[in-house]
Formats: structure tokens, C-alpha cells, sequence
């Protein structure tokens, strides 16, 4: 059996050796293909990765992703005892699976009155290393605030004296009839929220019936959250088509098996973006003597969660990617990250939805939010709202911002961080924030003068700011 010396030998790029649950893996050849980069895995060489593994990867990733040649057995129970202060945070706060419930709350549930309260709580009470990996965004997170901001820029133009009863949330998303236009946009990583992870989000969704976006880089596997889905529930599945296309094809087709009736193809992410926040958590804990080395070229290892993400298939063009896509599934499909009209022309060309996103300011700094592609596509294409569902989300914080959506023309309106937030309080978080943001819906809506979804449309905003922006 081998040993925590024999592992210790095998710190570095030419022969990596991790261990993760017990078992010891050489990742050498794997390394450079990681899809979290190399970085990561390179600053647990030679140690014990569970801890950091864990909460970020489907309990399967290991069987699907490795060959067999790459586990070299089972460790001795005494191997790789790191001090205190070599492990990873969520390894000293106990048990490996999960971050949060490990510290005492320090922020209440029922002091949550609206959304912004989820992220003030998960300052408080998620490791520090798992919030700033939520929270992060691409550069000086100028988009990241942007994307907030911009809703603030369209205003209301309210109609009064209407007789306004009972306000119904309802509509349809990609064919599927749910009790909201809002939904649960795919973000990945949930078990650093909760030990249970993305599934009871599922289960709260079901319980509002609400849609539930399921993601791919989800810390559960997609049987799982199909298995946590309730009898009369649908969700919907995102996809990265990974370098190893024969994984995603596998992925898809079992998606299909699974119950999933609608997809979404991420595009918006073939690099990773520079997520500072991440690095900086990478560089403090990187200068530690027992880290990896700042390599002649300025280069460092080990820096940050997300800092250098590798394979996503970036070959494809739009007539490949739909054709390779629609190979697998007639269900209706979603293009995940269009920044532009042209795009969103090309979506309604090729018989797809657009999903206006810069997936949350975490990939390009200066992309536009999701409220200036849509009203781009007002001006220059309007047959893409007739033709297609636009689905929209990045910096969506309160009802009038769902309702100012809609009013633009978007058909569902995601939220990714918040409910990655809310999830740091287990089921019972994610049912608050969907109740909260119903109530901000409804009341939006009545004090505008709509009683149904289908109703809003451009006459209930103001749009001006962004011409005179745009006049400059
Ligand atoms: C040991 C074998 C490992 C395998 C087979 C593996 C596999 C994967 C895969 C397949 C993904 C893409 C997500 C998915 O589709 O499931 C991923 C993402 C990622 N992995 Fe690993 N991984 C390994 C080790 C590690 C380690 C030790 C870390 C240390 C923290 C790590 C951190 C990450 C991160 C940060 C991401 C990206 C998450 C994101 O940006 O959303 N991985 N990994
Ligand atoms: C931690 C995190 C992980 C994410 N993971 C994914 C993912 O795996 N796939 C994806 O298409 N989008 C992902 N996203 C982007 C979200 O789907 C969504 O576009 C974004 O969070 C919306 O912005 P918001 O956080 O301001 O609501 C992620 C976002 C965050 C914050």
C-alpha cells in the first residue's frame, strides 16, 4: 500500500500524485486537461485534495472523468497529516463536504427581508474562500456592478386608476408552464454552500413551481437531481461541451433519458475569466513555503478556484455547434451568453433561444448587461421576441427588476448568485428567496397597472438613460 512519503514525492508538474478519498490518483497526465485548470490541482500535489475536491465536483466526476490507470490504489490511514494551517479552510472547520454549517450562524434567516440580505448573509456565514468564489467577477468587477446597476436605469411609467385584482406570476418558459417568470439560472458549486447541495434547490423549486436550470458543473450528479425532482415537476439542463466531446455527447443523451426538457449551451465561457477575488485567496494562501513556486516567467500556480479554466470545446461556429447539439435532442434549446443583437439574430436563424448573459460579470469586463442587449434587440432586430423566447439574468436583485425585464420583452428572468446564497440556509433559504421575489413581482406589477405576465411590454418603461448614452 502506498504511503503519505510515497505521495509526498510526487508534488509537481512532471508527476503529480493526489489523494481524494482514501485513494491515490497520479493526475500528471491529466493535469493540463482539467477543466478548473491546472493551477488547482497543482497546489494539492503530493497532499490530500478531498477537502477542496469535494464541494465543487458531482460525487461521479472521478469514475467519469479518470481512467482506471490513474488510481494507484488506496492509501496507508495514516497518510498526508497537514498542519492546521496547510489545509484548506473548509477542512479545519470539520467535516470536508460542506462549508457553511460547519460555524455558527452569524446571520439569521429571519433577518433576510430581501435579496440583497442573502449575499450580506453569506458574507457572514460561508467560509470566506466559498464567498469569494461566488461572488467574484472578472477583472475590476465593473460589469459585475454594472449588471445591478443597469436595471436601476429603466424606469417605471406607471398606469393608475385600473382595476387591479388578483396578480398571476404564471407563464410559460420554453413551452413548460411554471408559476413564475423567474427561475433558478445554473451556477455550480452548491456544496460550498450547503453539504446537500444543488438537489435542494430542485426541491424548492418544485415546491413554488418554479424552474430549476439545472447546471453541469452542479456538486451533485444529474441522477441525483432528477431523482430529487418532485412527480410533476420539469427541469431544464445546461451544458459546457467539454474538450472531451464524447463526455458531453454521453452527458446530453443521459439528460434526455433523465426527464431534462430543455437545454442551454454555454457559450460565454471558453476562457475563464480573471477573477481576482480567487486569485488573491490563491496568492495569500500560495505564499506559504510548502505552496508551489512563482515560476521564472512571473507565472504562479495555485491561484485561485477559477482563476485558469481549461478545456471548454471553443472550435465550434454556429452552424456546428447547433447541428452537433440538435443531433442529440428535439427539445427546445437556449444559446446561453449572447452579448449582441447579431447574435440574437442568429439565434432566431438557427431555431434557438437566446439567453442574454455575461454570466454574472464573471467572464468579460465591459460586457453588456443583459438590459442593454435587450434593448438592441428592440432597435435592431424585433422579430426575435416573436420568433423566439429571450431569456435574460446578470445583476437581478429585486421584482421591479424581473418586471422591468419583461416589460423589455425578455420571456424568463434567472438568478444565479442569490439562490447560490440562499442555499447557504438549505431548503429553507431558497423557498425565501422565491417567496420574497414573488412578492416583489406582484407588487411591482399591481402598482404598475398589470395584472398578467403578457401583459407588460415597452410602454410600461423608460428607457431614456441608455439613449443618451448611447447619443454620447
Ligand atoms: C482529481 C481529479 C479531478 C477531476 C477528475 C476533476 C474534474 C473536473 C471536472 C470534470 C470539472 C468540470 C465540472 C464538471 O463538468 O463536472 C472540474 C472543474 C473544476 N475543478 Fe476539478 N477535478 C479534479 C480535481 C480537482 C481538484 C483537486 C481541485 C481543487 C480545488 C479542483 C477544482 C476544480 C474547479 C475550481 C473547477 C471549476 C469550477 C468552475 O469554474 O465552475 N478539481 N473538475
Ligand atoms: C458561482 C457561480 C457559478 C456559475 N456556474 C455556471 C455554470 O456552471 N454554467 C453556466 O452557464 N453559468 C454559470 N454561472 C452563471 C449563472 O448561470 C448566471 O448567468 C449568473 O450568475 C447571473 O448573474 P447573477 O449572479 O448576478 O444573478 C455561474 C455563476 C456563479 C455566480
Amino acid at each position: 500500500m502506498l504511503s503519505e512519503s510515497d505521495v509526498r514525492k510526487h508534488a509537481s508538474r512532471e508527476s503529480c500524485w493526489v489523494i481524494i478519498r482514501g485513494s491515490v490518483y497520479d493526475l500528471t497526465s491529466f493535469v493540463d486537461d482539467h477543466p478548473g485548470g491546472a493551477a488547482v490541482i497543482l497546489k494539492y500535489a503530493g497532499k490530500d485534495a478531498t477537502a477542496a475536491f469535494e464541494p465543487l465536483h458531482p460525487g461521479n466526476t472521478l469514475e467519469v472523468h479518470l481512467e482506471p490507470k490513474h488510481n494507484l490504489g488506496p492509501v496507508a490511514p495514516s497518510a498526508i497529516k497537514q498542519s492546521p494551517e496547510q489545509q484548506p479552510s473548509e477542512a479545519r472547520n470539520g467535516a470536508p463536504k460542506a462549508v457553511a454549517l460547519q460555524t455558527p450562524k452569524k446571520f439569521k434567516l429571519s433577518a433576510v427581508i430581501n435579496l440583497g440580505d442573502f449575499e450580506r448573509a453569506a458574507s457572514y456565514n460561508l467560509d470566506p474562500k466559498a464567498f469569494a468564489f461566488y461572488r467574484a467577477g472578472a477583472d475590476d468587477e465593473k460589469t459585475l456592478d454594472w449588471n445591478r446597476r443597469s436595471w436601476q436605469a429603466v424606469r417605471f411609467r406607471p398606469r393608475v386608476l385600473r382595476p387591479i385584482g388578483k396578480v398571476d406570476l404564471s407563464t410559460s418558459i420554453m413551452g413548460i408552464k411554471f408559476s413564475s417568470p423567474f427561475f433558478i439560472s445554473p451556477a455550480g458549486a452548491g456544496k460550498l454552500a450547503h453539504p446537500e447541495g444543488e438537489i435542494l434547490m430542485t426541491k424548492a423549486a418544485a415546491k413554488h413551481k418554479v424552474l430549476h436550470w439545472v447546471c453541469n458543473m452542479a456538486s451533485c450528479t444529474q441522477l441525483e437531481m432528477a431523482e430529487a425532482r418532485a412527480p410533476d415537476q420539469t427541469t431544464f439542463w445546461q451544458i459546457y461541451a467539454m474538450t472531451n466531446l464524447a463526455i458531453t455527447e454521453k452527458e446530453i443523451k443521459q439528460a434526455v433519458e433523465r426527464g431534462y426538457k430543455g437545454f442551454a449551451l454555454t457559450v460565454d465561457a471558453i476562457r475563464a475569466g480573471k477573477r481576482e477575488r480567487d486569485l488573491r485567496f490563491g496568492v495569500e494562501e500560495f505564499e506559504s513555503p510548502e505552496d508551489p513556486e512563482t515560476t521564472a516567467d512571473g507565472n504562479t500556480h495555485g491561484g485561485g478556484i477559477s482563476a485558469t479554466r481549461a478545456p471548454v470545446w471553443s472550435a465550434f461556429d454556429w452552424p456546428s455547434a447547433i447541428a452537433w447539439i440538435r443531433s442529440f435532442t428535439d427539445l427546445p434549446i437556449a444559446i446561453k451568453g449572447i452579448q449582441c443583437w447579431e447574435d440574437a439574430a442568429l439565434c432566431m436563424q438557427f431555431g434557438v433561444h437566446p439567453w442574454l448573459s455575461n454570466h454574472g460579470g464573471r467572464q468579460l469586463e465591459g460586457a453588456p448587461s443583459a438590459v442593454e442587449t435587450l434593448i438592441e434587440i428592440r432597435q435592431h432586430c424585433p422579430s426575435v421576441f416573436q420568433k423566439c423566447e429571450v431569456i435574460v439574468d446578470g445583476g437581478i436583485m429585486r421584482g421591479t427588476d424581473v418586471v422591468k425585464a419583461l416589460a423589455l420583452g425578455a420571456k424568463a428572468v434567472g438568478l444565479g448568485r442569490t439562490f447560490l446564497y440562499a442555499l447557504s440556509f438549505g431548503e429553507a433559504g431558497v423557498n425565501r428567496a422565491i417567496n420574497i421575489l414573488q412578492q416583489e413581482v406582484e407588487t411591482a406589477m399591481a402598482l404598475l397597472g398589470v395584472e398578467k405576465v403578457e401583459d407588460l411590454g415597452p410602454e410600461y418603461v423608460d428607457i431614456s438613460a441608455f439613449e443618451l448614452r448611447a447619443r454620447l
